[in-house]
C-alpha cells in the first residue's frame, strides 16, 4: 500500500518537473517576448529614429526625384516601413476570422440569390454574374487585419492587391449608402448612420463581393475654391480622399481605408447595376446627351447638383469599405475641436483659452492614448487642410483604447 502511494507521489513529481521546464523554456521567453515587443512601438533608440527620419527625408528630396519609378513604392521599400513589429494578439484585433468566414458564407448567398431575382423582375438582358467568395480575397484579408492600432499591418501586401482589386474588379451592384437610406427610413443603420451626406456618394460592389463608396469628381481638379466660400460650404474633392489615404500611410497612421481613383461607367456600372428600383429614378440624359445622377439627400441632392459622365465615363474615388456595421459596429464621437458651421459663430475652443485643459480632464481624454490619437488626427486634419471634421468613428470593440477612424477627406 505504502509502495503505490510513494510511486503515485514520484508520478506527481516527475510530470510537476516536466510542467515547470516547459514553462521556464518556452512559455516565459514568449511571454516576455510579447511584453518586451509592443505591436505599436518599436521604440528601441531613438536616436537611430532619426537617423532614418532624415534618410527618409533624403529619399523625397528634390537631388533624388530623378528616380524613375513609383516614389510611393520607393519610400515604402526604405526599412522603417518595412519593420513588422510582432503579430496583434487576438483580442486585439477587430474579428473573429473563423466568424467573419461563416458570416460573409451565408449573406453571399442571400445576395445571390436576391439580385438574381432583381434581375429576373427587371427582364434583364444583361448577362447576370454571380459574385464569388474565395478566403484569399484582399478585402477579406483586409478586414481580418484590422486591428486596435490600424487598419492594416504596416508594410501589408494586402493594401495593393486591394487598391489593384477595387480599381479594376467588375461592378455588380450599386446601391446608396446607408446613411442615404437612413435618410429615406429604408435602413436601422446603428448609431453612427445620421442622414447627412452632402456629398453625392454610392456603395458600389464588386464581382468578388467586395465593396467600396464611390463619391464621383464634382468639378475639374484644378478648380479653386472660391475666395468667398465658407470652408463649410466648400468643394469635396474625389482626389483630396486618394491623397489623404497616401498621406495617413507615409504617416504611419494607417487609419484611412485604402483609396483608389477610377473611371467608372455610370450607365453599366450603375444604373444597370442599380440595386433597387430607387436608385434607377434619380438618372437622366443632359442635354448634352451625357448620362448623369443625383443623389436624394438633405441638402444639395437635386438636380442641379448633378453629376454626369462623359457621355458614360465619370472619375471618382473608391474607397474599400470598412466590415459591416452589424458585425463590427462603430460609433461617431462629436470632435471637440469641431469648427463652427455658422457664418458668425464661435466654438468655445476658440474663446476659452483653458479649453484645452478642461478637455484633458474630460473623458474619454483622461484616456492617454486617446488623446495623443486625437492629436494625431488634428495634425493630420492640418496637413491635408480639413476642416471638416465635425465627428469621428470609433468601432465599439476597442473603446477608449482604439484608433480613431480617418474617414471623410473630401474636404482636404
Ligand atoms: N470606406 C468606408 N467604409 C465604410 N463606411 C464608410 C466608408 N467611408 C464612409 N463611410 C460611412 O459613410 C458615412 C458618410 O461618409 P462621408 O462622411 O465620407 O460622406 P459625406 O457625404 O461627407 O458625409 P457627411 O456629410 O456626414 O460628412 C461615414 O460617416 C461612414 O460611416
Ligand atoms: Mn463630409
Amino acid at each position: 500500500m505504502l509502495f503505490l502511494r510513494r510511486d503515485r507521489l514520484l508520478w506527481v513529481l516527475t510530470l510537476s518537473a516536466l510542467l515547470g521546464a516547459d514553462i521556464y523554456f518556452h512559455l516565459w521567453p514568449e511571454i516576455q517576448v510579447r511584453l518586451g515587443r509592443d505591436w505599436d512601438c518599436d521604440c528601441d533608440n531613438t536616436a537611430s529614429h532619426v537617423e532614418e527620419a532624415s534618410t527618409i527625408a533624403a529619399m523625397i528630396s528634390p537631388a533624388t526625384m530623378d528616380y524613375n519609378g513609383s516614389k510611393l513604392q520607393h519610400l515604402f521599400s526604405h526599412h522603417l516601413y518595412t519593420v513588422q513589429p510582432t503579430k496583434p494578439p487576438a483580442h486585439h484585433l477587430l474579428l473573429n476570422a473563423h466568424e467573419t468566414i461563416r458570416y460573409h458564407r451565408k449573406r453571399i448567398i442571400s445576395f445571390n440569390r436576391r439580385r438574381r431575382s432583381h434581375h429576373v423582375d427587371q427582364n434583364g438582358t444583361s448577362q447576370f454574374i454571380n459574385a464569388d467568395f474565395d478566403f484569399y480575397t484582399p478585402w477579406l484579408q483586409f478586414h481580418l487585419g484590422i486591428s486596435k492600432d490600424a487598419l492594416y499591418p504596416r508594410s501589408s501586401p494586402v493594401v495593393e492587391q486591394l487598391l489593384e482589386k477595387i480599381s479594376n474588379l467588375t461592378i455588380i451592384h450599386a446601391d446608396y449608402s446607408p446613411d442615404d437610406k437612413a435618410l429615406n427610413g429604408e435602413c436601422d443603420c446603428s448609431p453612427i448612420v445620421k442622414p447627412s451626406g452632402t456629398h453625392l456618394k454610392l456603395v458600389l460592389r464588386f464581382q468578388d463581393f467586395g465593396k467600396a463608396m464611390f463619391k464621383p469628381m464634382k468639378q475639374n481638379r484644378e478648380d479653386e475654391t472660391p475666395e468667398d466660400f465658407f470652408y463649410f460650404v466648400d468643394f469635396q474633392r474625389h482626389n483630396a480622399e486618394i491623397a489623404a489615404f497616401h498621406l495617413d500611410r507615409i504617416l504611419d497612421f494607417r487609419r484611412v481605408p485604402p483609396v483608389s481613383g477610377r473611371l467608372i461607367n455610370v450607365t453599366e456600372d450603375i444604373f444597370l447595376a442599380a440595386g433597387n428600383s430607387e436608385l434607377q429614378t434619380v438618372f437622366f440624359l443632359s442635354p448634352a446627351d451625357n448620362v448623369c445622377f443625383f443623389s436624394k439627400c438633405l441638402y444639395m441632392c437635386k438636380t442641379e447638383y448633378a453629376v454626369c459622365g462623359d457621355p458614360h465615363i465619370i472619375e471618382g474615388s473608391l474607397s474599400a469599405y470598412l466590415p459591416s456595421l452589424s458585425y463590427a459596429p462603430r460609433h461617431s464621437v462629436p470632435n471637440p475641436w469641431i469648427r463652427s458651421y455658422t457664418f458668425t459663430g464661435k466654438e468655445e475652443w476658440e474663446m476659452n483659452p483653458s479649453y484645452c485643459d478642461s478637455v484633458k480632464h474630460l473623458h474619454p481624454y483622461t484616456n492617454p492614448r486617446r488623446l495623443l490619437n486625437i492629436i494625431d488626427m488634428a495634425i493630420f486634419d492640418f496637413l491635408i487642410g480639413n476642416m471638416d471634421r465635425h465627428h469621428y468613428e470609433i468601432f465599439t470593440k476597442f473603446g477608449d483604447d482604439g484608433l480613431l477612424l480617418h474617414l471623410d477627406n473630401a474636404r482636404g
